[in-house]
């Protein structure tokens, strides 16, 4: 499984349109912004059953205005195609719900 680093990692982000996330490290993040903790426990909920489909899980803190999320692949120590896949699925989780991803907000 290809580990995707630096400008790599940044050019497969744009390239997938992923562009609410950003490399973080050895992993790829974004926060998620719930607004409220019953929104995001709803959210959470929704991409934990995703994350068992995929047999790939993000690290997850669930707070009262936001959600942030990590993703890597522990077995590789890196960001894979996993990870890029399930980013995808949350990005369009999170649409669906009408929260909106965003890797630099406060
Ligand atoms: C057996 C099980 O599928 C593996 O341990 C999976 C579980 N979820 C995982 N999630 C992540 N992020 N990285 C892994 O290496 C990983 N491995």
């Amino acid at each position: 499984m290809t580990a995707f680093t630096g400008q790599e990692l940044t050019d497969t982000l744009n390239d997938k349109g992923l562009t609410d996330w950003k490399p973080q490290g050895d992993a790829i993040g974004t926060r998620l912004l719930t607004g409220d903790f019953a929104t995001g426990l709803d959210l959470v909920n929704k991409i934990g059953a995703a994350a068992e489909e995929a047999g790939h899980h993000p690290d997850i803190t669930l707070t009262f205005p936001h959600v942030d999320i990590q993703l890597t692949s522990h077995d590789t120590g890196a960001v894979t195609e996993r990870d890029l896949d399930l980013a995808g699925t949350i990005s369009k989780l999170a649409a669906s719900a009408g929260v909106k991803a965003d890797p630099n907000a406060d």
